[in-house]
């Protein structure tokens, strides 16, 4: 029997078994043994990357944004609309065969756009062309599920199960538990607080389905066995998604304003060029980007060429920032002196610990180089590149 033909065997006998508090045990086996099944699909066939020809398109810009919908829904439209690069659209389903990138200039950064076939239920099993569209977009730093605003609501839950299948998390936070494997010791069980999903037998049952004799594990939160299984099986990816509803034009009011107040979800029309704007800036917040500008002693800062930091790769700090510029750079570093958001007052003398935020000026002061401190004209809390190049016709920085 077959991967799926297993999966699909455990499902039935999930569905036959009653929930209560005598098969809870039961059930909640029968999902570690589907989540090891899936997680023995998802490897890619020996001597393949797993993404499949045309769908290998390089990483490029400062992030990477997935197009994921069913077809026609206007992926590829919208691509068009929001790069300027043409990807094919059509009124018939799977226009769309390979990944198409496009490039989206937005506040100085460059973000790579992806435009993908569309994806059907079974996508996670490998119907269509589901696996690969899928790894694509577990290689993006977020999601927009595009979703048609004249179809079912259904068509957004079956998305989430397909990519859930496959270990995408969408706008969930990993779960407060701490888990680690030890080479003896039996199980050290504890949890900070009452927990209502699962207790310690449980929790027992699900690692020796694993074959895990030696652990310690910590409930930080009152989780799930779902939230357990993620945790032990440890692939899972934590993506930012933004549902997209397209096509706005052909639904009435009340519906679109429904959509529209659902968390994180924006309504749009490409046909008529409606909302794209706030989309951007919607995609743009959830990227969680920090832009900062470097200020070289005694000129300007570049207002118009940003270092690009994200706190979900690679970190926002000083130190990171160095990095950035010059991989040796770090320890040339006396101190740094930072104007903007993150300074308490401006500019703040700052370590190599020190978190930046988006829209920082930050002036490097290197070892045995004359500092030369400067007053501080510039001063405020909540400044911008645009409000800072506003004041610098005024009052220039100073350093
Ligand atoms: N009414 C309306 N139609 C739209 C809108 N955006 C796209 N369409 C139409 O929807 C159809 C499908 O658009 P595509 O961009 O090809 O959709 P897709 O999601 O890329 O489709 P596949 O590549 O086949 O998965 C085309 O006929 C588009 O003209 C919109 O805002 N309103
Ligand atoms: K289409
Ligand atoms: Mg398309």
């Amino acid at each position: 029997m077959g991967i799926i033909e297993r999966i699909k065997e455990i499902e039935a006998e999930m569905a036959r078994t009653q929930k209560n508090k005598a098969t809870e045990y039961h059930l909640g086996q029968l999902k570690a043994k589907i989540a090891k099944l899936r997680t023995q699909l998802l490897e890619p066939p020996k001597g393949t990357s797993g993404a499949g020809e045309g769908f290998e398109v390089t990483k490029y810009g400062h992030g990477r944004v997935a197009l994921i919908g069913f077809p026609s829904v206007g992926k590829s439209t919208l691509l068009t609309m929001l790069t300027g690069t043409h990807s094919e659209a059509a009124s018939y389903e799977f226009t769309t065969l390979t990944c198409i990138p496009g490039i989206i200039h937005y506040n100085d950064t460059k973000i790579q756009l992806l435009d993908l076939p569309g994806i059907i239920e079974g996508a996670s099993e490998g119907k269509g062309r589901g696996r690969q569209v899928i790894a694509v977009s577990k290689s993006s730093d977020i999601v927009l599920m595009v979703l048609d605003a004249s179809k079912s609501e259904g068509h957004r839950q079956i998305l989430t199960k397909e990519l859930e299948a496959v270990g995408l998390r969408l706008n969930k936070k990993p779960p407060q538990i701490y888990f680690k494997k030890k080479k003896t010791g039996g199980i050290s069980f504890n949890s900070t607080m009452q927990l209502t999903h699962v207790d310690e037998k449980l929790c027992y049952q699900i690692l020796h389905e694993y074959k895990i004799h030696n652990a310690e594990i910590l409930f930080r939160e009152d989780a799930t066995v779902d939230d357990l299984i993620d945790v032990i099986e440890g692939n899972r990816k934590y993506m930012k998604c933004i549902y997209v509803y397209n096509k706005i034009d052909v639904v009435g009011i009340d519906d679109v304003d429904k959509l529209a107040r659902q968390p994180n979800s924006i309504v749009i029309s490409c046909n008529l060029k409606l909302n794209l704007d706030r989309l951007l800036a919607k995609m743009w917040d959830a990227m969680g980007l920090v832009r900062v500008y470097t200020k070289p002693q005694g000129q300007q800062p570049d207002f118009g060429d940003p270092v690009v930091l994200s706190a979900d790769r690679g970190g926002c700090s000083v130190e990171d920032f160095c990095n950035h510029i010059h991989r040796s750079l770090v320890k040339e570093v006396k101190y740094v002196l930072v104007w903007g958001i993150s300074a308490r007052h401006s500019p703040q003398h700052c370590g190599l610990s020190h978190v930046l935020q988006d829209e920082d000026v930050v002036q490097i002061v290197k070892k045995k180089e004359r500092e030369s401190e400067g007053r501080g004209r510039f001063k405020s809390h909540t400044t911008g590149p645009a409000r800072i190049a506003d004041r610098e016709k005024k009052a220039p920085l100073k350093n």
